[in-house]
């Protein structure tokens, strides 16, 4: 199974802040995996090393076969979809979700001069069709609600037939109608015959994707467990993730999760008011 991507003993550090510490971690082409961890664990800071947008400062990141370092980064880049809260605020409100698509092409936000051929148009209308968005094609970027943009960066992030797809928190700020709606595609897409390698950042086991193969729990920059999803996603792996006891249910490849013991006292009649 060839590597999407190969992290070995990779490190950021800032001045006075280790965001990433020694993370070794390999992704084959076939595998869609989730990222979780609590807030400032360095997921972001992660996927944007994965993603060719930033150099560690020490350890060898390997993506799609190229060593950073020793490649054109803006030519690796185009082999990879992104999406994420700062792609979104790169795009100019007024440009339409059809442009938005479109200048993917290109790799640029904010359509200018730039000619586009006839199979760029025919893909762009294929993938606004593929995320049921093709109705949006003339609104405007800025018009659009959390869910609908979520799905429009998707596409954008599609468009270009990349060989690796990377979603930074694509559930975030969705009502539960539209989370279900784009894990359902999130699913569809994992276990379509020419999906990229996808890896996607979550705060939460609920949105993980049936299909979904493996899991890295990060916390304070460091590995706190990665492999198969059956696995290492466990009670005990997430509780130390979240520094707090979590029970883990999961059915039907789906997975919920809640603190350990919550509501027990809750359900105790002196506490309710209760007489019995
Ligand atoms: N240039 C920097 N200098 C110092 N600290 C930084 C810098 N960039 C990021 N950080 C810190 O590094 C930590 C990891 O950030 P990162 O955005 O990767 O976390 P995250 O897991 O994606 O968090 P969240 O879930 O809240 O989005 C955070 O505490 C952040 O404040």
């Amino acid at each position: 199974m060839p590597a999407a991507f190969e992290l070995s003993k990779v490190s950021v550090v800032r001045p006075g802040k280790t965001l990433l510490d020694d993370i070794s971690w390999t992704v084959g082409d076939d595998e869609r995996w989730v990222v979780l961890g609590p807030n400032g664990a360095g997921k972001t800071t992660l996927l944007q090393i994965v993603g060719a947008a930033l150099h560690p400062t020490s350890g060898t990141v390997d993506i799609l076969g190229d060593r950073l370092g020793q490649v054109a980064v803006a030519e690796l880049r185009t082999r990879i979809g992104h999406t994420s809260t700062k792609v979104a605020e790169r795009i100019p409100p007024a440009e339409s979700v059809r442009d938005v698509v479109l200048s993917a092409a290109y790799g640029v936000t904010g359509r200018w001069r730039e000619e586009y051929d006839d199979e760029d148009e025919v893909r762009t209308d294929q993938t606004l069709g593929e995320w049921g968005i093709a109705a949006l094609a003339g609104r405007t970027f800025g018009t659009l609600s959390e869910g609908e943009r979520k799905r429009v960066l998707i596409a954008r992030a599609l468009m270009t037939d990349p060989e690796l797809l990377l979603l930074d928190e694509p559930g975030a700020g969705l009502d539960l109608g539209a989370r279900e709606d784009l894990l359902a595609s999130l699913e569809a897409l994992a276990s379509s015959a020419g999906s990229p390698a996808l890896v996607m950042v979550s705060h939460h086991v609920e949105e993980i994707p049936v299909g979904f193969t493996h899991v890295l729990m990060l916390r304070d920059g460091r590995a706190v467990a990665q492999g198969p999803i059956a696995q290492t996603l466990t009670a005990e792996h997430l509780s130390t993730t979240f520094a707090q006891p979590i029970q883990l249910d999961h059915d039907h490849g789906r997975y919920a999760a809640r603190r350990a013991g919550y509501g027990r006292r809750a359900m105790r009649p002196a506490d309710t008011g209760g007489n019995a």
